[in-house]
């Protein structure tokens, strides 16, 4: 069973200005998609900027046990040699997605319409995540789910022999969930259809779209109205994995809480479904330039130029939370050296992420001094201006890459230094997180 290693304490000190430029790796969720697609596909599919984060080398991991040929080439360059759509084999063993909730729910997914059965599991992070939002639209292809109480992993599903499509509005915004089903509906014959009344992040329609999949977006009253048609034969890719906006916000916010900090950080995706952090902290007075918008690979991306400087509080609208969903633990720790009160409305969806967000930046946020409220959907920062937060206490991450960034920008901007209790996990999203701030200036160690 997935374990996790030693705990690895870091702590983050005030130092000077923040200075540089910051590449940040591939985007996570288009890596898992790009493997994932790839196996599906009938040949070979080339990868560059292939984000090497352990979530993704499980995903890896997870598609030669289906029977796909995944080979690294050299840093960031990956191929897959697919085995079409219907074409995986049983894997032999219990498949192990780490701490990755977008792994375990599309692979899920893409396995649900075959003819087999595989146990999916976890680390103790992952072991805690609802996986009845995938299960239950993949029963109504006619897989079977027999997991832990409450739909835990370890979770074994049987695969449908013979898978039917299904029309599925999904209950919560999830692109996972959206995903877990298009995946399914590839080897279901005939029409997939998934409504999703708030817009999630679109890289699966994009990608299906690139693979050569039929797939329409219509926009309706309902939402987005996505339909596939199943058992297309997928045409392998050369897929280029734009810079990860998820991970970009952490130079980014660095630079904006940290006294005389100006940093470039090239390629930021500026797409709709992505970028709503950005729109926010524009919102708050953050000094950003969006430099030569252009396309890299199928993305609209731009480079960022970020400068420290005074931010004030807003209210984020709850509809902005899709487009921002793994954001608002950094967020909130702008909005702690804002001048004035930020509200996060809409956000109950961080409480089953790796960890429950809203508790671990609460927690964490008192404990480095910061009046917070929160309620089940709801996180209200209390900011104390550039530079004024006391920060002094250790955080606990509870297995969770975002909150261990998050705080660990925290100390570098506040009065004491901060540490936390395990950093290990930042390398599931991105492994050269400590290299890279250190090049920039921080004091981290
Ligand atoms: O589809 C994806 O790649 C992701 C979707 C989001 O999860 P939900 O679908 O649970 O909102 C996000 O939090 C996760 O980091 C990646
Ligand atoms: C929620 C996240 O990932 P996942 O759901 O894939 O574990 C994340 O990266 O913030």
């Amino acid at each position: 069973m997935s374990g996790h290693g030693a705990a690895q304490p870091m702590t983050a000190r005030r130092a000077g200005p923040l200075t540089g430029r910051a590449d940040v790796p591939g985007d996570k969720s288009i890596s898992h998609r790009a493997l994932i697609f790839g196996a599906m596909a009938v040949g070979e599919t080339r990868i560059t900027g292939l984000l090497e984060g352990q979530d993704v080398l499980d995903t890896a991991k997870a598609m030669r046990a289906f029977g796909a040929e995944v080979v690294q080439h050299g840093p960031g360059a990956w191929s897959v040699h697919g085995v079409g759509v219907g074409g995986f084999s049983e894997p032999a063993d219990v498949i192990d997605c780490g701490n990755s909730g977008t792994g375990a729910r599309l692979i899920m997914g893409c396995m649900a319409t075959h003819a087999m059965t595989a146990t999916f599991t976890g680390d103790a992070s992952l072991r805690k995540r609802p996986m009845g939002r995938v299960t239950d639209p993949l029963s109504l292809f006619g897989a079977q789910a027999y997991g832990r109480k409450g739909g835990r992993l370890p979770m074994t599903l049987v695969g449908a022999a013979n898978p039917v499509p299904v029309r599925y509005a999904t209950p919560v915004a999830s692109a996972q969930v959206k995903s877990a089903v298009l995946l399914a509906g590839l080897n279901a014959p005939g029409q997939t259809v998934v409504i999703e009344r708030e817009a999630t992040r679109d890289h699966s329609e994009r990608m299906l779209l690139g693979f050569g999949a039929e797939l329409t977006v219509e926009k309706t009253a309902e939402g987005n109205v996505i339909t596939l048609t199943g058992q297309p034969e997928l045409r392998p890719q050369t897929v280029a994995v734009p810079r990860d906006p998820s991970s970009a916000a952490f130079p980014v916010c660095a630079a904006l809480v940290v006294e005389g900090s100006d940093v470039f950080v090239p390629g930021v995706s500026q797409n709709l479904t992505r970028n709503g952090l950005y729109i926010t902290l524009v919102e708050m007075g953050a000094d950003i330039a969006f430099e030569n918008p252009r396309e890299e690979g199928g993305e609209p991306v731009a480079d960022l130029r970020v400068r420290f400087g005074p931010m004030k509080g807003i209210e984020v609208p709850p509809e902005r939370a899709p487009s921002m969903i793994d954001e608002y633990p950094i967020l909130s720790v702008v909005a702690a050296f804002a001048e004035g009160v930020t509200v996060m409305r809409g956000v109950k969806e961080l409480r089953v992420k790796e960890s429950d967000r809203i508790d671990a930046m609460a927690r964490g946020l008192e404990a480095c001094g910061v009046r917070i409220e929160e309620d089940e959907d709801t996180l209200t920062v209390h900011g104390m201006g550039p530079g004024g937060v006391p920060g002094g206490a250790t955080c606990k991450t509870h297995i969770d890459h975002r909150i261990a960034m998050s705080f660990l920008i925290l100390g570098m901007a506040a009065k004491a230094p901060v540490s936390v209790d395990d950093a290990s996990p930042i390398a599931t999203s991105f492994p050269i997180f400590e290299g890279l701030m250190r090049s920039l200036g921080a004091d981290l160690g």
